[in-house]
């Protein structure tokens, strides 16, 4: 997943003296250590170590403790962290705990398999609002909601509080999508449509692309196949695992 950044991160959140400044990597793997410790603690842990929460989120417990550090949690010594205050704050940080609204515009494919998909609200989201363009979609019931006419989604954001709208349009349509969501009041987009969005100052834009997630796995299994070609071919290389959107 790629970012496009536009204008400055909100500032003082209220509940702590100030924001932490968070470098971007390491927002990108928060979501990782939260996913790793909710499993912790639906298994019954009440505490982990630095290695163990490592090896859960699949990254190195260096860089595990740096990213936890800027968070002001350092665990104790010969315990680890606290599962549970840590998962506070790391819904805390990315702002979880407002259970946020997202609107999805454009019902095909793609945006009814988003759409019909129940696990959003167990990470911290609601999808409250459904839009397309295309009357055939538009009374159709996905998930206990209505398909509305995407003419309607400036009054909806208001009115149903949406903060965060998903684009899965086709790219021709995409830019029009993300004016009306930026119109309507909208300041963050998640782009699956494959097209640079333009956003003014302050709207933060991330898109999704899984052909470049697969292109690059390309570039892995044709570097992969040069090596074994070469006299000691891949000995001791070690893996190399990303998720999508690091
Ligand atoms: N990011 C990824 O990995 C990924 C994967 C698959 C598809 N996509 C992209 O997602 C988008 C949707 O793909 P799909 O297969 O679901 O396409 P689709 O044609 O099935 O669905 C697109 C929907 O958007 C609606 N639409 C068109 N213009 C609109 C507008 N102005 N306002 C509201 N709705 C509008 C159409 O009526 C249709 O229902 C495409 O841009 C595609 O390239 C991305």
């Amino acid at each position: 997943m790629s970012q496009q950044r536009h204008g400055n991160t909100p500032g003082n959140a209220g509940a702590v003296p100030a924001f932490p400044d968070l470098p971007e990597a390491t927002i990108a793997r928060l979501p990782e250590y939260l996913r790793a410790l909710h499993n912790l603690a639906e298994a019954g842990s009440d505490t982990i170590s630095s290695e163990g929460l490592a090896a859960a989120a699949g990254v190195n417990s260096a860089k595990l403790r740096k990213d936890l550090s800027h968070l002001g949690s350092y665990g104790t010594r010969g315990v680890g962290y606290d599962v549970t205050l840590l998962i506070d704050q790391i819904e805390y940080i990315l702002g979880l705990d407002q259970r946020r609204a997202v609107a999805l515009v454009g019902v095909g494919n793609l945006g009814h398999a988003l759409a019909g998909y129940d696990g959003f609200a167990s990470r911290g989201f609601r999808i409250v609002a459904l839009f397309d363009a295309d009357l055939e979609q538009v009374g159709k019931a996905i998930n206990g909601l209505t398909v509305r006419h995407v003419g309607e989604l400036r009054r909806a954001v208001v009115e149903d509080g949406i903060t965060i709208g998903v684009i899965s349009t086709p790219p021709s349509a995409a830019q029009g999508v993300a004016d009306d969501l930026v119109a309507a009041g909208v300041t963050s987009i998640l782009n699956f449509a494959p097209c640079v969005l333009s956003v003014p100052a302050g709207v933060d834009v991330r898109k999704v692309d899984l052909a470049i997630e697969l292109q690059i796995l390309s570039f892995h299994e044709h570097r992969k196949a040069s090596l074994t070609a070469l006299p000691g071919g891949l000995v001791g290389e070690g893996g190399n695992q990303e998720a999508v959107g690091s």
